[in-house]
């Protein structure tokens, strides 16, 4: 058994990104870029108004001071000539500031009759001016190489006018799950069968992290089956399979992969749940990951391994998971060898700050725990117990959206 940060290295060794591709900006979110994005333009293009009111001579501006008002400036339609000793222009948010205009006067401070305008309070020079170049300035790196978009960062490249961004493809992971009782959703049971949540908890996964995820046909523990269906795996970047990844005499998988070319990396991690996952590659080909078929472990495992493979495969210049700390709602005993992820609940403690709750039963094959469950919270090899009101790391699940 190896433990958990050595497996992490080994699957993320050697990965290169997948091609890049152009996207239109309202499919970007959530891409990384593969290019940083230069702006294009200077933002703002030139002295603005940040208020409705009148652009003036500041100095001129005082209580009392009528001043002509000899023009409108609404956005989108400068004034278009030089503002003159004792005159104002009528502007609104977002118009460029006329030349020789230095403050703009609200319209909160102002009496406006028979095209005049008095101030009652006095303008302070470059008050409610917004600088050309304020934001950016054309040329700056508005978005780095490497970073997965968020809306915020699509709204900066649409003002740095970008329609298009280059971006790297979507990985394709196949989601192969293997087992004679693995049944699909909507099929009707089976005596001694089970529903594959495995297949779609980790498709769900790779979507939330940017992949192409395709759930192939479930394979029954038999040889050729499941080897004609690792064939169909040649374009993916990575086959993701679940279950038969233990010591049982029906536990094929690494067998079969063997068979069709792949090398193992490793089998068997040092942590809990998850134990035996298997990690390989076929030269040319996809990388291979074994989760376990518990469906607790294979989703543990997703988050471990599979999330930071596919941040490596699109690029991703600075991921790591998120960890936080919380105070413990509960008392632990004392770890074993394993690294534990215990599945825990979130929950205010008396002063507001969430606790971390993990469930009293940890068993692997409980998905409704998991469900309740909003971190998984970590227990390092041999860690001491701890009372109640104790620190811990954790991974939040919903700061991943999963
Ligand atoms: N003698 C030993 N037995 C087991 C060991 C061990 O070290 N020695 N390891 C245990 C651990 S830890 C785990 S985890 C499991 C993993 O085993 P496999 O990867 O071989 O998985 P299966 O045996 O095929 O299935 C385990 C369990 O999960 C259910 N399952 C399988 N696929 C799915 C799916 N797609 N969706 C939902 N549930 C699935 C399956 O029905 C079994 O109940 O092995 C332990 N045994
Ligand atoms: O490590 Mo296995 O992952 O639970 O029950």
């Amino acid at each position: 058994m190896i433990p958990v940060a050595e497996a992490r290295a080994r699957i993320l060794a050697g990965v290169t990104p997948v091609a890049a591709e152009t996207v239109a900006l309202t499919e970007a979110w959530g891409r990384v870029l593969a290019a940083p994005a230069l702006s294009r333009v200077t933002q703002p293009p030139a002295d603005l108004s940040a208020m409705d009111g009148y652009a003036v001579r500041a100095a001129e501006a005082n209580a009392g001071q009528a001043l002509r008002v000899v023009g409108q400036a609404p956005a989108g339609q400068p004034y278009g000539a030089v503002l003159n000793p004792g005159e104002a222009v009528r502007i609104f948010t977002g118009a460029y500031i006329p030349e020789g205009a230095d403050g703009i006067l609200l319209q909160e401070d102002a009496r406006a009759e028979a095209g005049e305008v008095t101030a009652t309070d006095h303008v302070t020079p470059g008050r409610w001016v917004r600088r050309r170049g304020l934001d950016f300035t054309e040329g700056d790196t508005l978005l780095p190489a490497g970073l997965r978009l968020t809306a915020r960062d699509v709204g900066l490249a649409a003002a740095g006018n970008h329609a298009f961004l280059t971006v790297r493809r979507r990985p394709r992971i196949g989601i192969l799950a293997t087992g004679d009782e693995i049944m699909l959703p909507g099929e009707p049971p089976r005596p001694a069968s089970i529903y594959s949540s495995n297949s779609f908890a980790i498709a769900a996964m790779v979507r939330s992290a940017g992949g192409e995820p395709s759930i192939l046909p479930v394979a029954p523990d038999d040889r050729a089956a499941i080897a004609a269906l690792v064939e169909s795996a040649a374009g993916l970047d990575v086959l993701v399979t679940s279950g038969g990844a233990s010591v049982g005499e029906h536990d094929l998988v690494r067998e079969v992969l063997e068979g069709a070319g792949f090398s193992l990396d490793f089998w068997r991690i040092a942590m809990r749940p998850g134990k035996p996952l298997f990690h390989g590659r076929r030269p040319g080909g996809p990388a291979v990951l074994g989760l376990p078929g518990n469906p607790v472990s294979a989703f543990v495992c997703g988050v471990l391994f599979l999330l930071p493979l596919l941040a490596a495969l699109q690029g991703r210049a600075s991921f790591a998971l998120p960890v936080q700390r919380y105070r413990l709602g509960v008392d632990l005993p004392a770890n074993d060898q394993r690294e534990d992820y215990l599945r825990a609940a979130l929950r205010p403690g008396a002063d507001g700050a969430p606790e971390a709750h993990p469930a009293a039963r940890q068993d692997s094959s409980m998905l409704r725990v998991l469900a309740d469950a909003q971190a998984l919270v970590i227990r390092a090899p041999h860690a001491p117990a701890l009372p109640r009101g104790a620190e811990v790391e954790a991974i939040p699940l919903d700061a991943l959206g999963l």
